[in-house]
């Protein structure tokens, strides 16, 4: 039996989850359980001999005044992460259902920091993400001087991308057509350039008009997922600081569509958008 997964009958509660496609699975730890250990989350990620998601989301007690919960992510790889912005609208959508949370405001800390969450009229949730960060060592991003625009030769070929923190690291490569990128073969060659030190999340974005982008991300820790929440500021924002589209935006992304507003500067950046819950399970490895 690997290391780190949990004996037999172990009883892991779970909640299988998605945001936009992006799926998760909901860790309820506010009691103080331990976090999963990245073996556990490799078991529970994988979409064959455990449950399958994108990332594991666990529940944990507050760590600001404001908040009623905090949550914190991980990848399928087991890999550590600072920000989800699906993630964050689903921890929000089960805390209401719990009813630790009382709608239509309320607030969730992440380990990026303490995010304001609205539920709108529509059912949507808007999270506050926090200000894009550009500058490099935000990322990190190595051997650049702040730019709006960075190349790097891959397999011989330059890539132009932007680059901005979320919490989390992303590049943003503009192209002509989502449906024909080279996501899977760009995404790993630049997350494996060095350029990035603890790695990237690799947004591809189509500007369709000065309100909508269509958007495909290959996620740190995962690969091409069918939504990121995070990405999708990352993309608008890099847009919207060259002035490529306006200060709000729909993003459309394999998996659904996600409204961004960003008025620039020092403001947060909001995302709103869905989340669904799927089943409720029992984890017996
Ligand atoms: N793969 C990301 C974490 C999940 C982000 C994404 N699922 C979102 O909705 O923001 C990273 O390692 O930074």
């Amino acid at each position: 039996m690997a290391e780190g997964t949990p004996r037999a009958g172990s009883g892991l509660r779970f909640s299988k989850m998605h945001g936009a496609g992006n799926d998760f699975v909901v860790l309820d730890l506010r009691s103080g359980a331990a976090a999963p250990t990245p073996a556990l989350c490799r078991a529970l990620a994988d979409r064959h001999a455990g449950v399958g998601c994108d990332q594991i989301l666990t529940l944990e007690p507050a760590r600001s005044a404001a908040a009623v919960a905090a949550y914190r992510i991980w990848n399928a790889d087991g890999s550590a992460s600072q920000q989800c912005g699906n993630g964050a609208r689903c921890v929000a959508a089960w805390l209401l259902r719990d009813g630790a949370a009382r709608a239509p405001r309320f607030a969730l800390d992440s380990p990026a920091g303490t995010h304001a969450v609205e539920r709108l009229d529509d059912g949507r949730l808007r999270i506050a993400m926090g200000v894009p960060d550009f500058a490099p060592a935000a990322l990190p991003l190595r051997g650049f001087e702040p730019a709006d625009d960075y190349a790097l030769a891959l397999d011989g070929a330059p890539v132009r991308f932007g680059a901005v923190s979320m919490g989390n690291p992303h590049a943003v490569i503009e192209v002509d057509d989502v449906d024909i990128a080279p996501v899977g073969r760009i995404g790993a060659a630049l997350q494996a350039s060095g350029a990035f030190p603890e790695s990237v999340n690799v947004g591809f974005a189509q500007v369709l008009g000065p309100d909508r982008i269509r958007l495909r991300v290959y996620e740190r820790g995962v690969g091409e997922t069918r939504a990121c929440g995070s990405g999708a500021c990352a993309a608008a924002a890099v847009l919207m600081r060259r002035g490529r589209v306006g200060r709000s935006v729909e993003v459309e992304l394999p998996g659904g569509a996600l409204g961004i507003a960003w008025p620039g500067g020092g403001a947060e950046i909001t995302m709103a958008g869905p989340a669904a819950f799927v089943f409720e399970g029992v984890w017996n490895a």
